[in-house]
């Protein structure tokens, strides 16, 4: 029997509020919540002024295996994630093979068993290698473990198999999750469209090329009575119309990264391909109606969308660049830097987007401290001012725009099911 005792953080509790206390971890489990607690041989770890939260989750994770270890392996993408304060993170299909049915799913397990730090739960794909033409085997995947489905990477672009899919999901109680993105208005579009695509001369991505794919989604997702989660959210009309289809009750939720509510189109004038990604970084107004989204709660959930892509393939001209930035572990930085400090969000309220609100979206028993539940927690050190060095990420791509941005807040330390996987004194 293992025993682990934290002593004295501020355990956060999004529904009665937090308070200081004591969490007694034996094995894999939370065994006490409480004051003063005291067990015999526990290895005691002193949390005083630090925030021990339940441990975070990002349901948008990039892991890039099979099929493009250069990037990303199952094994560096969990280290990044626990380093990041992450201890479950959810995976895109978009490797190689595209993950569409049981064998790759079931695959996909027994690597993230033998090889991933953290918790990983695999995302289907909706259809046969993302290419929208026809169903993915959702039931068998299912039944192997996938926790929702998702062309990610693609839209669908077909609306009847959106649909279809959409359909079909309830039978599996499965959430879609939606990268929504007209292809034939995006064109070959690189940036927002605004003032720095043409001061710069880049290709324009319009807003319609989101909101009016967000707008079908939420249409085909009330007609049919079936969940939808809408990915990456950037734009102001995306938001709003978000925000009214909650108002009638369509099971619609959604996620904004990081990215979207630090940066605007403003960095792009750079040239640097770390500020290329999909959707794009938009306008002053569209973050200003994210930061508003996230605190009348409409955007439900903060995710990364960790993307990595090698430096060879990143260090191109700006139009042949792919899209995609690093996130695991600058999210948490940004959270706190960008929403808790300027009183956009509480920390309460943040952390639940980064817990309790993902695991609803994916349907798992997580995001919650409690006596009984497993063992992840993140202990939060939200004073810690630091700054983002290139050579202290541990993924494997570096693809971040945020180098040497200073960030204050960061997870000293993750424990998942009773382990501690990262920890900031080692
Ligand atoms: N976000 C990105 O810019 N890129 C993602 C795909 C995606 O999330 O749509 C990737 O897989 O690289
Ligand atoms: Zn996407
Ligand atoms: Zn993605």
């Amino acid at each position: 029997m293992s025993k682990l005792l934290l002593k004295g953080g501020k355990i956060i509790d999004s529904v009665q509020g937090s308070k200081t206390g004591d969490i007694l971890i034996i094995d894999n489990k939370i065994a006490k919540i409480g004051k003063d607690l005291v067990a015999e041989d526990a290895k005691i770890i002193n949390v005083k002024g630090k925030v021990i939260s339940p441990g975070l989750i990002d349901i948008h994770v990039h892991l890039r295996e099979p099929g493009f270890e250069h990037k990303e392996t199952i094994e560096t993408g969990t280290k990044s994630a626990a380093k990041g304060g992450f201890t479950s993170v959810a995976c895109m299909p978009n490797t190689d093979p595209v993950i569409d049915n049981q064998t790759l799913v079931e695959g996909l397990l027994s690597i993230a068993k033998r090889d991933g730090v953290v918790n990983v739960y695999p995302i289907g794909a909706i259809t046969k290698g993302s290419r929208g033409k026809e169903l993915a085997e959702i039931a068998n995947m299912r039944e192997a473990g996938i926790v929702a489905i998702s062309d990610d990477g693609h839209p669908v672009m077909n609306a009847e198999m959106m649909r279809l899919a959409l359909d079909y999901s309830k039978d599996f109680d499965l959430t879609i999750i939606s990268h929504c993105e007209d292809k034939n208005l995006a064109g070959d579009g690189v940036v927002n469209q605004g003032y720095y695509s043409t001061i710069t001369g880049l290709n324009p991505i319009s807003s319609s090329s989101e909101s009016v794919m967000v707008g079908r989604e939420i249409l085909l997702a009330e007609e049919t009575g079936a969940k939808v989660h809408i990915a990456h959210i950037s734009t102001k009309e995306s938001v709003e119309l978000v925000r009214q289809a909650k108002k009638r009750g369509v099971k619609v939720t959604c996620e904004v990264t990081p990215h979207h509510f630090t940066l605007t189109d403003e960095v792009i004038t750079s040239f640097d391909t770390n500020t290329k990604m999909n959707p794009p970084l938009r306008s002053v107004e569209d973050v200003e109606a994210i930061k508003e989204g996230l605190k009348d709660g409409t955007i439900d959930v903060i995710a990364t969308d960790h993307a990595p892509h090698a430096e060879e393939e990143k260090d191109v001209e700006y139009n042949y660049a792919p899209f995609g930035i690093v996130g695991l572990e600058t999210a948490l930085g940004l959270v706190i830097t960008e929403l808790v400090e300027p009183g956009i969000l509480t920390l309460e309220d943040a952390i639940a987007k980064l817990t309790i609100n993902p695991a609803k979206v994916i349907g798992v028993d997580k995001g919650k401290l409690e006596v009984g539940k497993d063992a992840d927690i993140t202990i939060i050190d939200i004073d810690n001012e630091w700054e983002v060095k290139t050579e202290e990420l541990v993924s494997k791509s570096k693809n971040t725009p945020f180098v040497g941005f200073n960030l204050k807040g960061r997870a000293v330390m993750t424990i998942v099911g009773g382990k501690i996987v990262y920890s900031s004194d080692k």
